[in-house]
């Protein structure tokens, strides 16, 4: 078993590096708002403003998708969508479950922004018998008793752990030894997992003590008069897709 980290590579086997994803679902976040205003074409500058990225950052991110756009006019909004949706999986409907359905695990199986990205919500389950069958946006809950048959019978891949984090590995451990190969894990703990198997953790107390860490600098500038150290370098590919640190991170 190894612990934490995705198990992938910095750069992908069809050589697009994993910053590079991270990046591709804000471009295309801003793409298709262009698409929804029928913006038909739209420059680098544009589009790395609105994406919040720099434009030699996201020149250089479409060379890896064989996406040069066209001199004086942009790229293709369309193509783009296309393009990126393809590269990140989302032309495909992809079937997810939500294990733990409390407070979290309900809000969001509650969120209606992944069906439009290609995330289909397929089951939702819960160690508590009195939430079986219980209807949480429309979906009946089931019981985790049944966690390896509602994994197979929805052929799911993606599994996401909302439940509370003593029980998490075994839950993680269920979910792999079903068939699921991407897990997000909600819960905070390190999660262990075979190769093969990618897990990224959301965080949002971390992300808090980051904005806190941050808040604090900056009342000591004020307080001091004087400019605080700088924080430590960060490489490129450490970087959050909007250079800062993701939301999201590899577990
Ligand atoms: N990552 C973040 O930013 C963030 C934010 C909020 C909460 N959390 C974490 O998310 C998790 C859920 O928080 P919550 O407020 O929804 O808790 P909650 O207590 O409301 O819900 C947890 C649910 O998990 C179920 N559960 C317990 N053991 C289970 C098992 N073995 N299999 C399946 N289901 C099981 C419980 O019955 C319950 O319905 C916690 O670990 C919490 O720390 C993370």
């Amino acid at each position: 078993m190894a612990t934490g980290r995705t198990h992938r590579p910095a750069t992908r086997s069809r050589g697009i590096p994993e910053a590079t994803v991270a990046r591709l679902p804000l471009y295309l976040r801003a793409l298709t708002a262009l698409s929804e205003r029928s913006v038909p074409t739209v420059s680098s500058e544009e589009l790395a403003a609105a994406a919040g990225v720099n434009s030699a950052k996201l020149r250089k991110d479409f060379s890896y998708l064989g996406s040069y756009g066209t001199r004086g006019v942009g790229y293709d909004v369309e193509y783009l969508v296309y393009q990126i949706s393809r590269e990140l999986g989302l032309t495909q409907d992809w079937p997810v479950v939500i294990v733990g359905i409390g407070n979290l695990g309900a809000a969001l199986a509650n969120y209606g922004g992944f069906a439009s990205r290609g995330f289909r919500v397929a089951a939702l389950i819960d160690a508590d018998p009195a939430m079986t069958g219980r209807q949480v946006a429309g979906i009946a809950v089931q019981h985790s008793d049944d966690l390896e048959k509602i994994i197979s019978d929805n052929g799911v891949s993606i599994g996401v752990i909302t439940t509370p984090p003593g029980v998490a590995q075994q839950v993680c451990d269920r979910l792999v030894a079903a068939g699921v190969t991407s897990i997000l894990n909600f819960a905070p703990t390190v999660l262990s997992v075979p190769d093969g198997v990618d897990v990224r953790k959301v965080d949002l107390s971390i992300e808090l003590q980051i904005l806190a860490f941050h808040e604090q600098r900056k009342a000591g500038e004020e307080h001091e008069g004087t400019a605080a150290p700088a924080a430590p370098h960060q490489e490129a590919d450490e970087q959050g897709p909007d250079g800062d640190v993701p939301a999201v991170m590899p577990a």
